[in-house]
């Protein structure tokens, strides 16, 4: 008994308890311990101090997952049973969420009955013998019986046969092949149906009322007390036979008039079925045709749309190249002007770079010339101090060459003044260079300019040439 299911009956004392695997535990054979699941409220509300998680209840017999149909019937039942065919009333419920095992308990399965089957055949074992055979009983208003005349038993009876035959028919018109599908409903204990329908029971299985009897009709006048009281008897027979067969007659007119009916019904449905499927193949084709029709006209749609919002975008695309042509355009002469000032401005640009490149040449040329130039000033600032020294060279050269005229001159005034007085005095010779002193001093006041007058027009270097060649002269001489 895997879940968890209380079964209760009428005595508080005797509640008996099957319990769910988890939070319930059980403690012992009469009592229950609930822990309270970790995530509940009541879990959460315990370890805020309100209320507790754990419960214990207390029963007359708990019953554990384990416990088989056979055990829990002699724990739970079998005493109020035996109570019961001892003529005390008991009440016994099951009461549990919806698949807890409420039905499982009560009724069981065919192979492992519950506690309803078990008790039956606990009391009808115990009345085994007892039985009250005849079947002349009715329900009447759901709580009440009444009992039948034999008359009334035999009536019934024949309502009964013609009934579930009837219903056989009808049964195997109808379901012929799910017949198979209604299983017995009450089980005895040896698991054979208690009441049992047997599909195959025909209407010849049951005694054939509409026979006649095979007496014949006797003169009463000549009988017996007790053949009256037979004949009666038969004739009270015959008489509901009579009424047996026209009951079945009226069963068999009924039965034939449903089953007319039913042909009926078949040959309408089936000529409605027909009806059905032509208008649904009409249907289908009109669906078909129509489907095509809607195709072709949401394909024109489809395609009109289309043209209309290729048009649309056309338009577009023209007020957009118009709105951009108004923001960017540029008449063709303003254009070709401007391509001529570009172009004006490129050559320009070309003619300026290939100045700057001869700029720079010339810098380059003017440099060089520069450097050259300061190069030659610096010859010249050299020449020229050669120049001055050879100027100054010069300079003494004249003035020596005047000395050196004047000396010739006063030389020669000597030699002739010599020439004369010669015979009379011989003046001693002092050597040329004791001469020359004595001259340059008894000339030093002489003026120059004399001898350098016939070189004034000669070129610069013969000049100095003769200037060296003279003063060469003059310091070998
Ligand atoms: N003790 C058990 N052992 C094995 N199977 C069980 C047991 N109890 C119940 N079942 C199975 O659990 C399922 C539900 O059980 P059952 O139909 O008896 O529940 P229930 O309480 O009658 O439900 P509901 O209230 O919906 O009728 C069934 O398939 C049943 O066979």
């Amino acid at each position: 008994m895997g879940s968890y299911m209380k079964i209760f009956h009428s005595l508080p004392e005797q509640q008996i308890v099957l319990l769910l695997k988890g939070c319930v535990t059980i403690e012992d054979p009469q009592t229950v311990i609930l822990n309270a699941p970790k995530e509940s409220s009541a879990m959460k509300n315990s370890e805020r101090g309100i209320g507790h998680s754990v419960h214990r209840f207390t029963f007359s017999q708990v019953f554990g997952p384990e416990t088989t149909q056979s055990e829990f019937f002699e724990g739970s039942m079998k005493e109020i049973v035996r109570a019961y065919v001892n003529g005390v009333n008991g009440l016994v419920f099951t009461y549990g969420v919806t698949n807890a095992g409420k039905t499982f308990t009560i009724q069981g399965t065919s192979k492992d009955f519950g506690i309803l089957p078990r008790s039956l055949d606990v009391i009808f074992n115990h009345i085994k013998g007892r039985h009250y055979l005849k079947m002349n009983f009715k329900p009447y208003l759901s709580n009440s019986v009444k009992k039948l005349e034999d008359a009334q038993v035999k009536q019934e009876e024949a309502i009964k046969t013609a009934i579930l035959a009837s219903l056989k028919e009808v049964i195997q018109t109808i379901l012929p092949k799910s017949f198979g599908y209604f299983q017995p409903k009450l089980v005895g204990g040896n698991g054979k149906p208690i009441t049992h329908f047997d599909a195959n029971t025909s209407v010849d299985d049951f005694p054939d009322s509409t026979e006649t009897s095979a007496e014949d009709e006797v003169d009463i006048t000549i009988l017996s007390h007790e053949d009256l009281l037979k004949t009666t008897e038969n004739l009270k027979e015959k008489l509901v036979a009579e009424r047996q067969s026209k009951l079945l007659l009226e069963v068999k007119i009924r039965r034939e008039m449903a089953e007319a009916m039913f042909r009926q019904l078949l040959e309408t449905e089936e000529a409605w079925r027909q009806v059905i499927l032509q208008s649904f193949s009409r249907l289908k084709g009109f669906h078909i045709n129509r489907l095509e029709d809607m195709k072709d006209s949401y394909e024109e749609k489809l395609e009109s749309k289309f043209e209309m919002y290729k048009e649309a975008i056309k338009k577009h695309a023209y007020m957009c190249a118009m709105e951009q042509i108004e923001d960017h355009y540029v008449p063709i002469e303003e254009f070709l002007a401007e391509q001529e000032k570009v172009e004006l401005i490129k050559s320009l640009k070309l003619k300026i770079q290939k100045l700057n490149e001869t700029l720079l040449e010339a810098n380059e040329g003017y440099r060089k010339m520069a450097e050259e130039n300061s190069r030659l000033k610096h010859t010249i600032m050299l020449k020229d101090q050669e120049m001055n020294s050879l100027q100054n060279w010069a300079k003494r050269v004249l003035e020596l060459e005047e000395t050196v005229s004047s000396l010739q001159k006063e030389l020669d005034e000597q030699k002739k003044h010599f020439s004369i007085e010669e015979p009379k005095q011989q003046k001693p010779r002092r050597g040329l260079l004791a001469n020359l002193k004595s001259t340059v001093a008894a000339t030093a006041s002489t003026p120059l300019g004399k001898g350098w007058g016939k070189y004034e027009d000669a070129p610069s270097s013969s000049r100095k040439q003769v200037l060296l060649t003279q003063s060469k002269r003059i310091i070998f001489d």
